[in-house]
């Protein structure tokens, strides 16, 4: 009697960083490629998992970008095939490495709990993973709270900018102004445009159900975040903190309860308005939560927040292509 043909299963998992959701997908032989009517299937709210985005995490040995991240770093084995939820491809997403980070931990591909000494007492130094993304390689470690931290590299003023000017390059229009208002192009790999509000109610009553008008739109779109600066406070550790509060429209997606880029982006605008003297360190409360966005050395910034996985399982793609 012949065998029932086995189905070939792939490992994947639901997860999230300040409700900003995705699906997980390892790949780990590098033979799971999505199309895009896959990725619309999976992240599908009714008839998939679910998700603002999918993510495969696959070996940087079996993508097309593999020797420019082995090249920037050799440790960086792992990389995040990110898509948004309409199918196309981003180049980075801030939640979602993270979230990448918890989901390698949960396949034990990596260990990022600080090594314990016999005492209990942590050692100084933490492990990192080493993510290769289309934006370059981003390094997440673990910090002693459980968030996870990432260096996401440098950012820039898009057009080889390095000065902020008149502090404006844009005009963004949400559904329902009349007039456009100034906004800042931030590049975080991926592309930002950032928009001050003056007053909370007027970020509350902003309707995101539609794409907000972006002029100019840059090439290959761009996600766009309202945020109100909500003013500074003074940390237990005497840190002088900045605070915002931020609502963003994603590209390929709508509106989202958090992004980490846009976290990123909207708190490095607010810093450069704020000018010298403005701090470095920087809370964004968005819906789904909060996250902290500190400016390095070097021009360089770091995203922190938590990262969740909910559920996990086995699925087979066959049935999420259509
Ligand atoms: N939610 C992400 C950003 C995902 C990609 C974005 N929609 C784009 O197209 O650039 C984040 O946390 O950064």
């Amino acid at each position: 009697m012949s065998q029932p043909p086995t189905r070939s299963t792939t490992r994947f998992a639901k997860g999230h960083g300040t409700r900003n959701d995705f699906v997980l997908l390892a790949d780990l032989e590098g033979s799971r490629d999505l199309d895009a009517d896959q990725v619309r299937a999976l992240a599908d709210r009714r008839s998939g998992i679910g998700g603002d985005g999918v993510i495969r995490l696959v070996p940087t040995a079996y993508v097309p970008e593999s020797a420019q991240v082995l090249a920037e770093d050799p440790d960086a084995i792992w990389f995040m095939d990110y898509r948004n939820a309409d199918g196309s491809i981003a180049e980075m997403c801030g939640n979602g490495v993270r979230v990448f980070a918890a989901f390698a931990e949960r396949l034990g591909l990596v260990d990022l709990e600080a090594p314990a000494h016999e005492d209990g007492e942590t050692t100084a130094a933490p492990r990192v993973l080493a993510v290769g993304t289309r934006a370059g390689v981003k390094h997440v470690r673990k910090e002693a709270g459980g968030w996870y931290a990432v260096d996401m590299g440098p950012w820039f003023l898009p057009g080889g900018r390095t000065a902020l000017d008149e502090g404006f390059d844009a005009a963004v229009a949400v559904a329902g102004w009349d007039v456009p208002r100034p906004a800042l192009s931030v590049d975080l790999g991926n592309p930002h445009t950032v928009l001050a509000l003056p007053h909370e109610d007027e970020l509350d009553a902003a309707d995101l159900t539609q794409a907000p008008t972006v002029q100019p739109l840059p090439p290959h779109g761009t996600n766009v975040e309202l945020v109100v600066p909500l003013g500074e406070e003074v940390s237990v550790d005497g840190t002088v903190v900045g605070r915002l509060r931020m609502r963003v429209h994603e590209r390929g997606v709508g509106e989202t309860e958090s992004c980490g880029t846009g976290a990123c982006a909207a708190a490095l605008a607010v810093r450069a308005w704020g000018g010298p003297g403005s701090p470095d360190v920087w809370l964004v409360d968005v819906p789904g939560g909060t996250v902290r966005v500190t400016a390095l050395e070097g021009g360089r910034v770091e995203l922190a927040g938590p990262a969740e996985i909910v559920f996990g399982g086995e699925l087979d793609l066959a049935a999420f292509t259509r």
